[in-house]
């Protein structure tokens, strides 16, 4: 039976949501991961270092007893968000990073950023004391297509911010295109960028082929299959600017399976078992671990984690968890659509 022992992954892009849903989902991803750089957009938003200590608390308290998962805290950016509590949160340790949202761009980001003008005072005093910023890279303009907005992106945001500030270190989320990549891998390494699980697995043929499958849905949108090629090589290349971020984001059902649905895909219980089959369909099982468990450490600034886990090859498929209960719902969980033959041996929980 082939296994695989690597470093504990950490997940540098994850949404644990809050109450029902953040006991609910808090579990699996403290199963495998020793930490998480967690999304601060909750409804209100995780603004201030207050705001993040007290969210710090409600995870800390939804974990499994004897858990030894770190959540890593974030602040959601705003046009009024204060350089003093930014810089204090992140020197305290309590804030490892700030979360650039263009306003209207994702679930929950109508309290961010409509002018980028606006929080230049906070970017340059980041860029000051080495804070990364975490961007979700997609313009709202309207006249943008929906397949097109991360790329316009690069070109009338990121460009020009990295020209202005190029101290400032910036982790691009959730990369979905080839454009995406070639722009990362033309920075110096004060960019990294995310890469999620489903955008290695989905192209936009699972959301919109044969009917329209809401669980596939999530921003940013998955592109065309040139593009999952182009994310599927930056992965499994080992590069240092390319990192797991599994963007897993739980919706309940009723909000996924609707007239209007959210986006966002739930892949943490099966992300892990997900990657090794990816990376070994690529023929590079060696390179899992720079991708989950080395290379986001380096750029985060952290050291590595010690303690090791072992995946293991069946020949049968493995069942896993379709399903998770949270209150009186349910949350679907990532279907990669082929079965799955590797399995964490060995949890951390
Ligand atoms: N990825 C998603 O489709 N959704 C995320 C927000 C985000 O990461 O953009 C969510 O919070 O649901
Ligand atoms: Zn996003
Ligand atoms: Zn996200």
């Amino acid at each position: 039976m082939k296994t695989l022992t690597i470093r504990q992954p950490d997940d540098w892009h994850l949404h644990l949501r809050d109450g029902a849903v953040l006991e609910a989902v808090a579990p699996y991803t403290a199963a495998h991961f020793a930490r998480a750089i967690v999304m601060p957009n909750l409804v209100p938003p995780v603004v201030t270092t207050a705001d993040a200590a007290a969210y710090r608390e409600r995870i800390l308290a939804a974990l499994p007893e004897g858990s030894g998962f770190t959540p890593l805290m974030t602040l959601y950016l705003t046009e009024a968000t204060q350089a003093a509590d930014v810089e204090s949160g992140f020197r305290d340790g309590l804030v490892t990073a700030v979360k650039l949202y263009p306003a209207g761009a994702t679930t929950n980001s109508e309290s961010g950023v409509r002018n980028i003008e606006a929080v230049y005072p906070v970017l340059e005093r980041m860029a000051a004391i080495g804070m990364p910023l975490c961007v979700h890279g997609e313009v709202t303009d309207p006249a943008v297509d929906i397949f097109d907005r991360e790329a316009v992106f690069i070109e009338r945001v990121l460009t020009p911010l990295r020209r202005r500030l190029p101290e400032l270190r910036i982790a691009m989320e959730h990369v979905t295109t080839k454009d995406g990549v070639a722009f990362v891998r033309a920075q110096d390494d004060n960019v990294g960028a995310t890469i999620t699980t489903h955008h290695l697995i989905i192209n936009r043929n699972a959301i919109l082929a044969g009917g329209i499958r809401p669980h596939y849905y999530c921003l940013p949108v998955a592109k065309r299959e040139t593009h999952r090629l182009a994310l599927r090589e930056a992965a499994t290349s080992g590069e240092g600017q390319f990192f797991l971020g599994t963007d897993s984001a739980p919706h309940v059902d009723p909000l996924k399976e609707s007239a209007c649905g959210c986006a966002g895909v739930f892949n943490a219980p099966n992300t892990m078992a997900c990657l090794a089959q990816v990376f070994e369909e690529e023929g590079a099982l060696e390179k899992l671990e720079a991708f989950a468990s080395l290379n986001g450490p380096a750029f985060y600034r952290l050291p590595p984690n010690e303690r090791r886990i072992r995946l293991t090859r069946h020949s049968e498929p493995i069942e896993t968890v379709r399903k998770v209960t949270a209150g009186a719902e349910t949350i679907t969980v990532f279907d990669p659509m082929s079965p799955i033959h590797w399995k964490v041996e060995d949890d951390a929980s």
